[in-house]
């Protein structure tokens, strides 16, 4: 029997957890017409990953896969094309345990309408469902990388970013969406509900005040 590198049991779990939080991400709206991509750390080496072009509506136990944390992969399928976005994030922090990237009406509009390098959240509630905050007294700047198809570039790019000590909870590519990651995937859905509401939030007071 070949041994595989990391624990079928924990891939399993880890498929059948993204598959679900895939088709709830979905019914948000966030993830239409194949896009996002969804990702769980199975050990220090291995992560399960969606693969590329799957329906996230419909998305099944079947439509995950693993990859190294270079983005190869260690199972059978094609990984997301976007599968270096996640796996800087789990070679960057060590601490992480799930990626979620979505394609949203709000952060589409937000980046594109406006030129800014950068989104804050000031001030709502709604922050404290994130790690570390715990007062609606708090900011939080959302930086925006702009778009490529040069997923390694753009790693590279928000690589650099974070060394300088950007980008504590997700960022935004312009035009594209959203990338959130946490310890674990309960608690990266939970801040990316609260980051996605926040965005819709942030627009519509935008588009209020006429700014
Ligand atoms: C149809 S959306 C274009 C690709 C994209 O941005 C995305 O999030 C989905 O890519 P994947 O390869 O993960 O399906
Ligand atoms: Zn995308």
């Amino acid at each position: 029997m070949i041994e595989r590198p990391y624990s079928t049991a924990d891939f399993r779990e880890a498929s059948r957890a993204l598959a679900a939080i895939g088709q709830r991400i979905y019914g948000n709206g966030w993830s239409p017409a194949t896009s996002s991509n969804y990702s769980v750390r199975l050990n220090e080496h291995y992560a399960a990953v969606t693969q590329s072009g799957k329906d996230k509506g419909l998305l099944r136990e079947t439509d995950i896969m693993a990859v190294d944390m270079q983005g190869q992969a260690a199972s059978a399928g094609k990984p997301s094309a976007e599968t270096l976005l996640h796996t800087q994030l789990y070679r960057r922090f060590p601490k992480v345990g799930s990626v979620l990237h979505t394609h949203s009406h709000a952060s589409t509009v937000l980046t594109m309408h406006w030129p800014a390098n950068s989104i804050t959240l000031d001030g709502y509630e709604l922050l404290k469902a994130l790690d570390g905050f715990t007062t609606h007294e708090s900011r939080l700047v959302i930086p925006v990388f702009d778009n490529t198809q040069d997923i390694a570039a753009l790693a590279e790019a928000v690589d650099a970013a974070m060394e300088d000590g950007d980008a504590s909870h997700a960022y935004l590519i312009r035009g594209h969406g959203l990338y959130t990651w946490a310890a674990d995937l309960p608690a990266c859905y939970r801040q990316l509900e609260a980051l996605e509401v926040l965005l819709a939030i942030e627009l519509d007071r935008r588009r209020l005040s006429g700014v």
